[in-house]
């Protein structure tokens, strides 16, 4: 039996051998997010060298042009352009490069040499996280990239971790920053679209290339790594029905308001009943992931979430429904992350004990938009004449698409009305000389196909001059 000293001495001996112990650290990519992961790691060496166990040193910075000009000022001798050479000698390698190659080849080559990776790539994730988390398990490896989904925000961890006994059924929430500021501006000052995007460019929120962002890619990207560890599947970015922000215009943005709600755009990740069986039986699930602008109420607690910021409703059968909040992009808020994953790593290292890397248990098929039902909001610019509202609405009644609201306005004249008026009345209020009006309707659920069959003959009827958006709807 041990006495309690002798517990006591080799518990320090332990802690003697863990303060000594270094790991060499490379970091791959030295920009928003990676200069500011350097900056920690330098400035706050001897807190993270206590919290990890080991002192994690700095060996390299790799990156495309050791000569260009940085905001972040660090050690001129840390940069290089050998990453190869850095991640050979690394126990720990942050990649922060971004894109698919060379950072999946640097990772690869760290995870079979044996060094532990974390990573904000979610691009690469949603491409080919299998072959990475496979590589990973296989070496014993560690695969961490909290700072993937939602910068700062802990959400990866509370999925994988804390959720882990209990049955996800939804994920839903604004997981891009730099769509979220843009629609948020548009929304608030009434600024332009490309003006707004410069600014998300300058302060640190967009990708390299910002039609990731703005196409909705980055959310879809997100979306498939919440969906797999929510579902303990494997959903990658090909599965996400995905789009982005581009058309949406000023004036949806104005109707938006008028009708008190605003546009987001959402990620949506749930199980659904696939054929027979239900959702909740077990059998007979599958999945749908999708990302797209979204009219919101804006009582909906979603709509509240402003700027850069990112939010992310669990829904879990035994936790009820669970929301996270926080910074979703720039180098500060996501080295924070990116941070959190290394010191959990290197405890892990120094252990001797990886977890798993991978989480999927199953393969769940993923559903088409012929299960899926949402609302739409349905914007045509129509001739002001007698007779058009009830064509309008026997084409919604023929697929039937039931309708909930319809508004129009004609020459700044707006009307409000509920499915009967939509259906039973002329476009009365028609003001001296007016020659068209705009109608908005906001249907009941309906599926994608009875939409786009009433939208598609809708557009042939000749009193409708164009149908100017077509807009899901959550939360009414
Ligand atoms: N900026 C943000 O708010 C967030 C970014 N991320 C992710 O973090 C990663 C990094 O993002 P940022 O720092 O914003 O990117 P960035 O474009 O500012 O920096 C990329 C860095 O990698 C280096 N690099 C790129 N390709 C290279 C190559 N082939 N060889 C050597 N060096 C190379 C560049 O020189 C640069 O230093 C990306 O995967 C991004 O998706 C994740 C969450 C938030
Ligand atoms: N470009 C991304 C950065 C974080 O993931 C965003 O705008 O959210
Ligand atoms: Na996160």
């Amino acid at each position: 039996m041990t006495s309690t000293s002798e517990a006591q001495l080799a518990a320090a001996q332990r802690q003697d051998a863990g303060a000594e112990r270094v790991l060499t650290v490379a970091l791959l990519g030295g920009g928003t997010v990676g200069s500011q992961v350097a900056r920690i790691l330098l400035d706050d060496a001897e807190a993270l060298t206590a919290r990890a166990g080991a002192r994690l040193e700095l060996a390299g910075i790799a990156v495309r042009n050791v000569g260009a000009p940085r905001d972040v000022e660090l050690p001129r001798e840390l940069y290089t352009t050998d990453a190869e050479g850095l991640v050979a000698r690394a126990d720990l390698v942050i990649e922060l490069m971004g894109g698919i190659e060379p950072a999946r080849t640097h990772i690869l080559a760290a995870l079979r040499h044996g060094a532990s990776v974390v990573t904000g790539n979610k691009a690469l994730l949603a491409q080919d996280g299998a072959t990475l988390f496979d590589e990973a398990d296989a070496n014993d490896a560690e695969l961490n990239f909290e700072a993937a989904v939602a910068g700062a925000i802990p959400i990866i961890r509370p999925i994988r971790e804390s959720l882990s006994g209990d049955r996800i059924t939804r994920v839903l929430g604004i997981v891009n920053g730099t769509t979220n500021f843009i629609l948020d501006s548009m929304d608030t000052t009434g600024a332009q679209f490309a003006d707004v995007l410069a600014e998300a460019q300058r302060l640190g929120y967009a990708e390299a290339d910002p039609t990731a962002d703005v196409e909705g890619l980055d959310a879809a990207a997100k979306a498939a790594i919440l969906a797999s560890l929510a579902f303990h599947t494997r959903v990658s970015l090909d599965d996400v029905r995905c789009e982005g922000i581009t058309k949406v215009s000023a004036a949806d943005i104005a109707a938006a308001q008028d009708a008190g709600m605003t546009i987001k755009l959402l990620a949506i990740a749930e199980l659904v009943a696939d054929g027979a069986h239900g959702a909740g039986t077990g059998k007979g699930e599958g999945v749908s992931v999708r990302v797209h602008p979204t009219l919101l109420p804006r009582t909906h607690p979603l709509a509240a979430v402003h700027g850069a910021y990112n939010a992310v409703f669990v829904e879990a059968e035994n936790a009820g429904s669970l929301m996270f909040y926080g910074a979703g992009a720039g180098g500060a808020p996501t080295a924070s992350a990116i941070m959190g994953d290394v010191v959990t790593t290197a405890r892990r290292i120094v252990a001797g004990s990886p977890g798993r890397a991978g989480t999927a248990t199953r393969v769940l098929p993923i559903v088409g938009p012929e299960s899926i039902t949402t609302s739409y909001s349905v914007g045509l610019e129509v001739a002001d004449q007698p007779g058009v509202l009830s064509r309008v609405a026997s084409v919604f009644a023929q697929h039937g698409v039931s309708i909930e609201t319809m508004r129009q306005q004609i020459h700044g004249t707006e009307k409000a009305g509920g499915a009967g008026a939509a259906a039973d009345k002329d476009p009365a209020g028609r003001g001296e000389g007016a020659s068209r009006a705009e109608l908005r309707f906001v249907t009941h659920r309906a599926t994608e196909a009875a939409l786009a069959a009433t939208v598609a003959d809708i557009k042939n009827l000749d009193v409708v001059e164009s149908v100017t958006s077509v807009l899901r709807v959550e939360g009414v």
